[in-house]
């Protein structure tokens, strides 16, 4: 009985009868077998918008950032409309207009586990399903929108 985590199966390659390791549900293959992430572990995207009292007021999107915190909390409430509209996605939206340097990633911040984020980003991102959307969370980096994937 092969422990592989939901959703991976053990193949063998046609061509050269290697075991290769597929995942029906996301159309994965790999020729490394899957591990198991620990259970305590989430992954998330998120959009930052940053202002004058984030603890680094700046980045690759603005050399000094001067929007207030009011009006960065006005941004992002327009952005999640438009996310939950369906007029465009977290990711696309992250991609061009967060100010954290995770954008370059549509915003991933890959797997985490308790203790690595700023509590309020952690305490959010634990308390959402996968594929939820958090409403506007505030951290010394700024405010965000937080998408669990994982
Ligand atoms: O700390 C980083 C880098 C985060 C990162 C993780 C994984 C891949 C790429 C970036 N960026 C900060 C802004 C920032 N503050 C955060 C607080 C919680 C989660 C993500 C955050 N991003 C900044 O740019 O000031």
């Amino acid at each position: 009985m092969s422990d592989l985590p939901p959703g991976w199966e053990e193949k063998k390659s046609k061509s050269t009868g290697k075991t290769y390791y597929f995942n029906r549900g996301t159309n994965e293959s790999q020729w490394e077998k899957p591990v198991e992430r620990a259970s305590n572990q989430v992954r998330a995207s998120h959009l930052l918008v940053k202002h004058t009292e984030s603890r680094r007021p700046s980045s690759w999107k603005q050399e000094r950032i001067t929007r207030s915190k009011d009006e960065a909390l006005e941004i992002i409430k327009d952005y999640r409309k438009r996310i939950t509209s369906g007029e465009t996605t977290l990711k696309e939206l992250a991609s061009t207009e967060s100010d954290c340097s995770s954008a370059r990633k549509e915003g991933d911040l890959g797997f985490f586990g308790p203790g690595q984020m700023q509590k309020p980003f952690e305490e959010a991102t634990f308390a959402l399903e996968i594929n939820e959307l958090s409403e506007p969370v505030f951290t010394d980096s700024g405010i965000h929108l937080i998408l669990r994937t994982g």
